[in-house]
């Protein structure tokens, strides 16, 4: 049991009750893929097929997550498990806002943050360019950034070995880059972050590092999914995993009984 009493405080009602934060209801997402079957000129005959509203018959469906129900709480940390496809990173996506959903909804209280590994920043910019943006970008003020730069900076640990942060970031590794991400990110409290996949991306100590981070967060009362492959990751830093397999929900429950099953499954 991680959460102390001042967590408790913060992440229930004055009644005592849970206080959720993202509900999902009976969600599905279907992408769309046009031109899949059609071959040469695909892409002309696509636009046309769109400009007159005809299906066509080189439409093909993906159904990335099927029929997928829970109720986040403020000052949980929840991770996404499952197989490649299984439809984690377009669940996240639907949470976020950034994809509708084909049936079924999705309430949130407050903005949820999505931080992914592709997330986009300015590659031409420098790092210390982007901390700014990326802030603003954020909801944070001109005055807040300035306060915190530092600590984003030193956090991401980018000039641990040189003046990076004053380089443009198409000259950074993949793992700094995603460092630097994720430093900017959890700089800000959040009501809902979402993280795919960036602890697994830097190396061991920022791992650490930002698995406290995460922690930290979630004592602040917010809400925090994380997916990740990462089964250690996930058990440092979840105290509750929902594990997609094709589209739908498998199993919802506590870190270490979940981890178990898909451990047992995975092991086959
Ligand atoms: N833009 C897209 N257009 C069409 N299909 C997509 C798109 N993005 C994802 N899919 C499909 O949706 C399904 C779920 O993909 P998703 O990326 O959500 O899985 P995931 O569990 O995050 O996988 P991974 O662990 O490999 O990151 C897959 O079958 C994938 O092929």
């Amino acid at each position: 049991m991680r959460s102390s009493t001042a967590v408790a405080e913060q992440s229930t009602a004055p009644d005592g009750a849970r206080i959720p934060t993202v509900i999902a209801d009976d969600v599905h997402i279907v992408y769309r893929v046009y031109g899949g079957n059609t071959g040469r000129g695909s892409a002309t005959a696509a636009l046309n097929r769109i400009v007159k509203r005809t299906p066509g018959a080189g439409v093909r469906e993906v159904h990335a997550v099927k029929g997928v129900s829970f109720t986040a709480y403020r000052g949980q940390a929840i991770g996404l498990i499952g197989s490649n496809g299984s439809g984690k990173s377009t669940l996240l996506k639907a949470i976020a806002g950034l994809l509708p959903t084909e049936r079924g909804k999705v309430y949130t209280d407050g903005q949820p943050s999505l931080l992914g590994v592709n997330a986009a920043m300015m590659n031409d910019l420098t790092g210390e360019r982007n901390v700014i943006l990326g802030g603003l970008a954020m909801g944070m003020t001109h005055e807040e950034i300035r306060e915190r730069y530092q600590d984003i900076v030193d956090f991401s640990g980018i000039n641990e070995k040189g003046d990076f942060i004053t380089l443009p970031m198409r000259t950074y590794s993949s793992g700094m880059a995603a460092r630097l991400r994720f430093s900017i990110a959890a700089a800000k409290k959040h009501d809902v972050l979402m993280i795919d996949e960036a602890l697994a991306t830097g190396d061991r100590s920022f791992q650490k590092r930002s698995e406290a981070r995460v922690r930290e967060l979630r004592q602040e009362a917010g809400t925090v999914f994380l997916v990740s492959h990462n089964n250690r990751s996930i058990r440092d830093t979840c105290d509750r995993v929902l594990w997609l397999e094709r589209g739908e929900l498998l199993m919802d429950g506590p870190t270490d009984e979940v981890v178990r099953a898909y451990e047992k499954e995975t092991a086959r």
